[in-house]
């Protein structure tokens, strides 16, 4: 049956024709991303992952399934796994009709003018002061920036749905538990044995005991601020969402603010880490000297309209990209022609964002050399700009890419205004991309940097 499939005349290794074990083999060995691009290296922009599954790198693939009718294909039911409270959130939707309606609720929190308003980018200000003083406490010393960066992360998002009550986990012990609990656990083998082994998995978490399943102390948290009575401010994803009470009950509106705290937290968290790293090496000395000319010399300017730190950031998101693996859809009933071939119904198609920043040299030149000048180049811009899929494209894209964006820009602006920055002499941990089940983080979890005053600031 897969020899006589439309499958089988795309390219890919002879082994994914016989048999989907290999693509488990490799998901479970933390190869699936690297074993992926180098498929897509030697077959080129599409390819046979499995007898059902195939991989796409290009911008008409990226419209196909992601854009078409507005939020492109549906997604697998590996989304599922990404419940919480046994409720679904906008995130582990699978259709789009539900999804829209769930996604209109409380939108217009994350759009662009919401998330810029004064009230907004005061508290997150107030937190990147935090992150600052945290790494600068005792002088000469290094911080390490893994842990602050998450911590961070985890206060800016519950800031955004909770102000005034939002965690501050980088002055309070207690608060930084939660971070420790959600950022640092491994996920990748327990949810892949979830999505592939359901009912055994659902039997083995009932017998485990409370004490060790993930986030229970955060989850808390989160349905405490749901039950909890007391106003939050009018411009919190809370206050919104509350107000809709009459169609969705307390555990929908915990599910949804759960899942924003986990995704605002390790890809905003992870993304500064590998950025701030890399910009403390000795060869981007250039760049921080550029970012802090620009910092220094445009101090009145909004941070959004500097043109350097954009690049810098989005350099940032295309070299070392939190979530770089497949994002899987379904194919619709009566299949579709994808890239000119044609794809049967039920079929999984995806893309990935590491391969899609790296495989077109026309798009993207010297793929591995962090180059933020690339972004302030007129020619081309429209290639880069959709082969950009950091934050994914459509109906179903990252919806905090605003915030995350925001925050990333001011806590740069706050270092690189004052302060230059190296990697501790002695930091022997890895920062080698380390895949999660769909983000990826440093390897170590840990990322030693020395803060240096810059004498005139
Ligand atoms: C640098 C930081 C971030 C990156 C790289 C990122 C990336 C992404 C990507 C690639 C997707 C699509 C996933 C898929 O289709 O499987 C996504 C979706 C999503 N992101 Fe983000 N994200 C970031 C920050 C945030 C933040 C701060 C939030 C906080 C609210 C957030 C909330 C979400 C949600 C709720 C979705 C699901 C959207 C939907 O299906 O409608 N993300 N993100």
């Amino acid at each position: 049956r897969n020899l006589r499939s439309p499958l089988a005349r795309l390219p890919g290794p002879y082994i994914s024709l016989v048999s989907g074990l290999y693509l488990v083999y490799k998901e479970y060995t933390r190869q699936r991303r690297l074993w992926i691009h180098e498929l897509h290296l030697k077959y080129g922009p599409i390819v046979r992952l499995s007898p059902n599954e195939v991989s796409f790198a290009s911008w008409d693939a990226i419209k196909e399934i992601y854009v078409s009718g507005g939020s492109g294909y549906d997604k697998t039911s590996f989304y599922s796994l990404f419940e919480n409270f046994g409720t679904k959130n906008v995130f582990s939707m699978l259709d789009k009709g539900t999804h829209a309606v769930a996604k209109r609720r409380f939108i217009d929190r994350y759009n662009k003018s919401s998330v810029m308003q004064p009230d907004v980018v005061s508290g997150i200000r107030e937190h990147a002061a935090n992150f600052m003083s945290k790494c600068t406490e005792i002088s000469g010393e290094s911080a390490n920036i893994y842990l602050y960066l998450h911590c961070y992360a985890l206060d800016c998002i519950t800031y955004h749905l909770f102000h005034p009550h939002g965690l501050h986990s980088l002055i309070d012990a207690a608060d930084r538990e939660k971070v420790i609990e959600l950022s640092y656990r491994d996920t990748l083998k327990s949810q892949y044995f979830q999505y592939y082994m359901p009912t055994l998995a659902a039997i083995l978490s009932r017998l485990k005991s409370r004490r060790h399943r993930r986030g229970d102390n955060a989850a808390s948290y989160v349905l405490e601020r749901v039950r909890d009575h007391a106003e939050t401010e009018p411009f919190t994803v809370l206050r919104k969402l509350k107000a809709r009470r009459d169609v969705i009950g307390d555990l929908s509106i915990a599910s949804e603010c759960m899942d924003h705290l986990a995704a605002g937290i390790d890809t905003t968290g992870d993304a500064l880490c590998f950025l701030v790293h890399h910009l403390s090496l000795p060869e981007s000395a250039p760049i921080q000297r550029k970012l802090h000319d620009e910092l220094v010399n445009h101090s009145g300017d909004t941070f959004d309209d500097l043109p350097y730190l954009d690049a810098v950031v989005k350099e940032g998101l295309r070299c070392f990209t939190s979530i770089p693996m497949s994002l899987p859809r379904k194919v619709p009933r009566d299949g579709r022609t994808i890239e000119g071939v044609f794809i049967p119904a039920n079929t999984i198609v995806s893309c990935q964002a590491y391969t899609l920043h790296r495989l077109d040299e026309e798009v993207f030149p010297n793929p591995e050399e962090f180059q933020p000048e690339r972004w302030l180049e007129s020619t081309g811009v429209t290639a880069r700009n959709q082969m950009f899929f950091t934050f994914s494209a459509g109906g179903r894209a990252c919806i905090g890419k605003h915030l995350a964006m925001l925050e990333m820009k001011l806590l740069l602006q706050t270092i690189y205004s004052s302060y230059s920055t190296k990697v501790c002499e002695g930091m022997t941990a890895s920062m080698e991309l380390d895949d999660q089940i769909i983000s990826s983080r440093p390897k170590d979890q840990k990322c030693a940097i020395v803060f240096e005053r810059h004498p005139h600031s």
